[in-house]
Order: C-alpha cells, then sequence, then structure tokens
C-alpha cells in the first residue's frame, strides 16, 4: 500500500495557487491531477484512479462545497476531501463538514508545510483503510462460525454481542440484557460457574448443557469460555444438537441389536464387566442367563426370515416384559441395578440379574421366561409355540471374569437343551437341584398358608417351685400333603429368606392364643410361649400384630411369652430395646432362647428388658457327661441369677438331668422328660400328671456340681 503511488486530484481557478500547490506535493511524493474547476474536477476523478481530493471553495461554475457533495455521493465516504478555502468563519467551515468535507486548509498556505499536512492526511486515510480491511475480514470470519459470540460480564451481562448465529435464536442475546433474563438458573450457575473457573486457571473452559428451546423441542450447546480481561469473558455457544444426534444414533448402532432394539453383545460383554467389578466391591452375587430358542432354525427354514425376524423382535418384548415389575426385580433394583437383557446375535438371548439375592431367582426369572415364551406366537394365521432352553452361570460360583461366565452359561444352556429342551440348568448340577428345592418349598408353603397345612403342637414347661406344668411352647408343625409331615426345622429358614415367615408367624401367634384361651374356657390357665424369628421381630408392624391379635383373641398379655434368639437381639440396637420395652410394659414376657450358642454380650443383655434365658438344649444333653457343657450351663445359671433372670432349661431327656438342673437353681425345666409337643387336646392329661423329681440321685455326677 504505501508503495503505490498517491493520486491526488488538485482543483482550483487560481492557476497560480494551482502549481504552486502541485509543486509543493509532488516535491511531498504525490501524483498530482489538476483541475481549474469544479466540472473540471468531476471528470478528472472518473478518468483517475484518485486517492485524495483537494477542492479550492470558489471556483466559478460548480464551488468547491457542490463538487464535494457529488463527489461524496460519488465515492462514498472514504475518500479523503480537503477544502481549501480563504473563508475561515466557522459557518463555512461548519458547511464544509456538513456535506462530508473530511479536513480543510485555510489560506494563505504555508508552502513549506503543505506537504507535510498532505502526507499526514494520507496516513491516516490509509490507517483509516486498513482498519475497514481488517473489521470487513473478522466479520466474515465471525459469520462463517457456527457460534453465537457474545461478551459478558462478571454479574453476566451481556456487554457486546459479536455474531449471532440464526439457529441460536434461544439465545435472545442483546447487548444489555442477562443471562438471567434469557435462560434457566441452573444453566446460568454454569456460566458463572466457568468463567470463576477460567479465570482462575487462566485458561478455556468448556461446558455443556440442554436447553429447552420451543415446545417439545430441547437442543444441546456446547459453551467455550474464555477471559477477556479481570471484568469481562467472551462466550462462544454452538448448538451441538445435531451432533449429539450423531453421537446417539451411533452409539445406538455400535451397541443395540437393531432388529429388536436390546443391547448387543458389545455393550453386554461391557456391562458384565462393569457387574462383576460392582459385585466384586459389594461381595454380591450375580447371575447370567443364557437363553437359546429350541427350534429357531426350522421356524427360519420353513417360514422365511422375515417370520424368524418377527419371532425373534416378539421374543425380545416377551423378554421385556418377563424382567419388569417382578418381585425380585424390585428388590434388585433398590440397589440401582436392574436386569439388563442383549440379543448377543441369532436366537441367543442374555439376562444379568446383579445383586443376586438368591440363587432361587436366577431360576425363579428363568421360569417365568419359559412361562412366557411358550404362549404361541400367532404367524399368518397360524399358532407358532416355541419353547426356550436356558443357562445360569453365577459369578463367583461359576468364574470370575465375563468370558468365562458366558462360557459356562452357554455349557449349562447346552446341558439344558440336552435333558429336553424347554428347561434351564444352572453350571453347577448341585445348585439346579438346591435352587429347585427351594423353589418348590416356596411354592409350597405358599399353598401350605392358604391350604391350613400347618397345625400347633405344644410342649410342657415344668415349673419347680410348684412343680406343676404351667407353661407350654407352642411348634408349629407342617402336614405336607405329599411329603406328609415336616419339621419346622426343614422350613422356616425357607419361609425367614422369601418373607414367608410374616404371615406364617402371625398365623401361628393368632392360633396360640386362640387354643389357649379354649384351654381357659375349659379350667386350664397356662402361659404360652411363641417363638419369634428374628425376621418378625425386626419387621416394623410386629407390634400392632401382637396387640391386634391380643385384643381379637382375649388371651391376656400376662400370660403371654415371646422366645426369641440372640441374633434376633445382635442386629437393630435401638428398635431392639424400644420394642422389647413396649412389649414389657404391656406385661407380656421375652425369653431369650438358644442362650449360649451366639454372641452374647452381658453387658448388652444388662439393658434388655428380658425375664427369662433358656439354655439351649445342647448344653443340658452333655451336662452329665461333659465338663465343659456342665461349666457353661453353671456360668449361664450363675449369670441369670446376678442379671435378676429366670432361666429354664431345655432338651431335658432324663430324671438326672432335670434334678442336677435343680440343683443348680434353674427355674423351670422342657424336655422330652416332661413330655414331647402334643396337640393341644392331649395337654390336659399331661398338665394332670403329678411330677416330683425330688433331690440329685447320682452320686457320680453329684460330686461334680459342688
Ligand atoms: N419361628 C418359629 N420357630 C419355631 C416354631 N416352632 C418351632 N420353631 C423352631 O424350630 C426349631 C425346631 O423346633 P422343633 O422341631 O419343634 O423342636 C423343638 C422341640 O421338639 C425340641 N425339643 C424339646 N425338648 C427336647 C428334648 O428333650 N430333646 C430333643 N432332642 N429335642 C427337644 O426342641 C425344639 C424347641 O426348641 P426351642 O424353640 O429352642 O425351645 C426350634 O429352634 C424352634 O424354635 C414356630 O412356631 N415359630
Amino acid at each position: 500500500m504505501t508503495s503505490k503511488i498517491f493520486n491526488v486530484l488538485l482543483a482550483d481557478d487560481d492557476i497560480t495557487a494551482r502549481y504552486l500547490m502541485q509543486a509543493a506535493l509532488e516535491q511531498a511524493g504525490f501524483r498530482v491531477i489538476l483541475a481549474c474547476d469544479g466540472e473540471e474536477a468531476m471528470h478528472q476523478f472518473a478518468a483517475f484512479p484518485i486517492d485524495m481530493v483537494m477542492l479550492d471553495v470558489e471556483m466559478p461554475g460548480m464551488d468547491g462545497y457542490q463538487t464535494c457533495l457529488q463527489l461524496r455521493q460519488l465515492a462514498g465516504d472514504e475518500l479523503p476531501i480537503i477544502m481549501v478555502t480563504g473563508m475561515d468563519d466557522v459557518q463555512s467551515i461548519n458547511h464544509a463538514f456538513e456535506i462530508g468535507a473530511t479536513d480543510f486548509i485555510s489560506k494563505p498556505i504555508n508552502w513549506n508545510l503543505i506537504g507535510y499536512h498532505i502526507l499526514y492526511m494520507k496516513r491516516a486515510y490509509l490507517n483509516l483503510l486498513a482498519l475497514k480491511t481488517a473489521n470487513a475480514r473478522s466479520k466474515a470470519i465471525l459469520s462463517a462460525l457456527p457460534d453465537t459470540m457474545f461478551i459478558l460480564d462478571n454479574q453476566g451481562n451481556i456487554c457486546d454481542v459479536l455474531s449471532h448465529c440464526s439457529h441460536a435464536c434461544w439465545l435472545g442475546t442483546s447487548a444489555g440484557s442477562s443471562l438471567q433474563q434469557t435462560m434457566p438458573a441452573n444453566i446460568v450457575q454454569l456460566y458463572l460457574e466457568a468463567i470463576d473457573t477460567a479465570r482462575k486457571l487462566c485458561q478455556a473452559e468448556l461446558f455443556e448443557y440442554q436447553l429447552k428451546v420451543a415446545q417439545d423441542v430441547t437442543n444441546y450447546f456446547e459453551c467455550r469460555i474464555v477471559t477477556i480481561d479481570n471484568s469481562e469473558t467472551l462466550c462462544l455457544v454452538r448448538d451441538i444438537t445435531e451432533r449429539k444426534d450423531a453421537e446417539r444414533r451411533i452409539t445406538q448402532l455400535a451397541y443395540f441389536d437393531s432388529l429388536t432394539g436390546l443391547p448387543n453383545r458389545q455393550s453386554f460383554q461391557e456391562r458384565l464387566k462393569q457387574e462383576i467389578e460392582r459385585a466384586k466391591h459389594t461381595q454380591s452375587r450375580l447371575a447370567v442367563l443364557f437363553l437359546d430358542l429350541d427350534g429357531f432354525k426350522s421356524i427360519n427354514d420353513a417360514l422365511g426370515h422375515n417370520a424368524g425376524d418377527l419371532i425373534l423382535e416378539w421374543t425380545a418384548d416377551r423378554l421385556r416384559d418377563s424382567t419388569r415389575f417382578s418381585d425380585f426385580v424390585s428388590r434388585n433394583s433398590a440397589n440401582e441395578s436392574s436386569i439388563e437383557l442383549s440379543r448377543l446375535g441369532g436366537d441367543e438371548f442374555t439376562a444379568i440379574i446383579p445383586n443376586l439375592a438368591r440363587v432361587e431367582d436366577a431360576l425363579l426369572l428363568a421360569q417365568r421366561i419359559h412361562t412366557t415364551m411358550r404362549r404361541p406366537f400367532h404367524l399368518d394365521k397360524r399358532d407358532v409355540v416355541l419353547t426356550t432352553s436356558i443357562g445360569i452361570a453365577l459369578y463367583p460360583d461359576d468364574g470370575e471374569s465375563s468370558e468365562d461366565l458366558l462360557k459356562h452359561a452357554d455349557t449349562a444352556m447346552y446341558h439344558a437343551k440336552n435333558e429336553g429342551r424347554d428347561n434351564c440348568q444352572f453350571y453347577s448340577a448341585s445348585l439346579t437341584r438346591q435352587a429347585e428345592k427351594r423353589l418348590n418349598l416356596e411354592n409350597d408353603l405358599r399353598n401350605a398358608l392358604c391350604n391350613q397345612e400347618f397345625h400347633l403342637l405344644y410342649q410342657p414347661q415344668f415349673d419347680i417351685a410348684s412343680e406343676r406344668i404351667c407353661s407350654v411352647e407352642a411348634l408349629v408343625r407342617w402336614l405336607h400333603p405329599q411329603q406328609g409331615l415336616i419339621l419346622p426345622l426343614d422350613f422356616i429358614p425357607g419361609a425367614e429368606e422369601t418373607g414367608l415367615i410374616i404371615p406364617l408367624g402371625e398365623w401361628i401367634l393368632r392360633t396360640a392364643c386362640t387354643e389357649a384361651v379354649q384351654w381357659m374356657q375349659a379350667g386350664l390357665t397356662l402361659q404360652v410361649a411363641v417363638n419369634l424369628s428374628p425376621v418378625q421381630f425386626n419387621n416394623p408392624n410386629l407390634l400392632r400384630t401382637v396387640f391386634d391379635i391380643l385384643a381379637q383373641t382375649g388371651f391376656p398379655p400376662d400370660k403371654l411369652i415371646l422366645e426369641i434368639t440372640e441374633s434376633a437381639l445382635m442386629d437393630h440396637t435401638n428398635n431392639t430395646v424400644t420394642t422389647l420395652n413396649t412389649l414389657r410394659k404391656h406385661n407380656i414376657q421375652i425369653t431369650l432362647d438358644d442362650f449360649g450358642t451366639g454372641y452374647s454380650s452381658m453387658s448388652y443383655l444388662k439393658r434388655l428388658p428380658i425375664n427369662n434365658i433358656k439354655v439351649d438344649q445342647s448344653f443340658v444333653h452333655g451336662l452329665l457327661d461333659d465338663k465343659d457343657s456342665l461349666a457353661i450351663v453353671r456360668a449361664i445359671i450363675s449369670l441369670s441369677r446376678n442379671l435378676g433372670f429366670n432361666l429354664t432349661a431345655e432338651g431335658v431327656e432324663t430324671l438326672e438331668q432335670a434334678q442336677a438342673l435343680k440343683h443348680f437353681g434353674c427355674k423351670a425345666l422342657q424336655g422330652y422328660y416332661f413330655g414331647k409337643p402334643v396337640r393341644m387336646e392331649e395337654m390336659f392329661a399331661l398338665t394332670e400328671k403329678q411330677w416330683s423329681i425330688g433331690k440329685c440321685q447320682a452320686p457320680g455326677v453329684h460330686s461334680e456340681y459342688n
């Protein structure tokens, strides 16, 4: 630009002034194009590339003002036009300014300096041109960027909007408005935090957010924050909705099966690895179910691939239904992990059950799937029935890596095929049997409750002081229609695991109270001890249930003894004490059962409002032959005496045991010696029997006691 020849158009009707000015300008390095009046000046302007114009104000015909006006209209704002005037009054200078003159020089002219003056003008003009070019370039760059750019102050006020991308109209940014006026508070917060971080770390900050831009339309935005100075920040906001959609589509393609919409093999493997890590961390179990449709190939061959595809889609729907809203699914999802289904390919599907509480739950899910899959598929007016073979592998039992678990679930699935299809097998054969047994037990227990297959037996408890039977322990029995009599140890644990102990326990308490009232009405008043399992004891509805039953049956609370085990007490400490206190306030007695078998903290026991301790029968059995048992029984007796508890010994089978326990200071005895558990009708005969256990008879043992 500087090397280019700079053409100055000079219009003056005074020939002397014209030539003097020409000489001065040429001396300063300008090329001068001359005109003697306004008309000629206009011609010369059209004929030459003119960079600057100097106009004498007073010229014949078109004067300097008119020429300036026309040139300004023709050449635009930038061309420097200098008025040379002898009239240095303010009015003529104002007039020159109004019609668009850039500057003025008043006569008389200092010919020594005029060249420098024009050189200064030239430099200012060239700077202006450079600035305009730079501005135009910046504008072009900004308009080419897909960002909305604005400048924020530290309070979130928009100081300037540099570019406003058309599809970012959501922003409503205009200088003078604020973020708070245009965006929800949570997003404004993101901006302010990013500004703070960018300033602290002296680096650009990037964050993304979602914004509702119209009814039912939410877009994604990416915002880059760049600090300008202490008070201003540049924000570049880009609408990235399309990119996000594309990413979603790519993820969908990479991780989901396009036919069924289920996660694909890749997704399954990643999820299984994550779940294994989680199970490792939480020390929990997980199950992998491997499902294969039986005879799917024949459907494909006979009815074609379209029909096969339809079956696979419907299978996925049925699998989704089977895993949704089931009891154990909600149990699992309470821990934020739910069953994940996948299609590995072909007719192979998988399900991961994280946080598996019970092995039977995996079998239960398999059974649900079997049931839904057996329903016919309606295809072209014909019904197609397909069954499923399912293999189950468990973490950590059957493998600790995703590869091993999948391989073993697959092996188990082949085993299910070999077992005649339409069945389920665990990788470990013994687990299959166990899980089936427990699941059957669960079903049977439910039926037993409905079909009234339970009944109570009562075992007498002998009071040493009065030498009479004054209380009984209610013991439940199950008369199974096929298996016959089942003892509590074979079904109570299952009832506890399934939660069925709650309705069963309620039935036991209600029945015991009802039958005891019948004895009372027949003239026999006995205390009745009822066992409470830890699950029942820790149930929040326990107190309401107990008081309701007492009120409904009319059984006196002070005749009810609740037997609880140490394990029930060791858990929820605060609740335990509150529950026991409430029961005691209503005069219900509490016995600590199986004492000596659990972990008993003596200081803890002292705080509990217990009436009675029942020493476990294992110590009573060994009492006469085993020094350790003897020592334990003596210690328990002395402990209970010190703490003010009564002591009952259970499992007393011989007179010698009874005598020894009496000698040690036991208050009550229970065991086959006094009677096995019997039906309520037989209790009368037992209570009428006269008992006298007398003094200790066994001399050999006698010496041991003292
Ligand atoms: N939550 C509930 N638990 C119950 C209930 N009914 C029983 N049970 C618990 O099941 C366990 C086994 O009970 P059961 O098979 O009934 O055996 C009881 C007695 O038959 C047996 N016993 C009594 N005397 C003797 C004896 O001299 N020898 C001998 N070998 N066994 C004897 O002991 C069992 C009573 O035990 P305990 O309750 O500890 O006093 C048992 O743990 C029951 O608690 C129920 O309704 N709910």
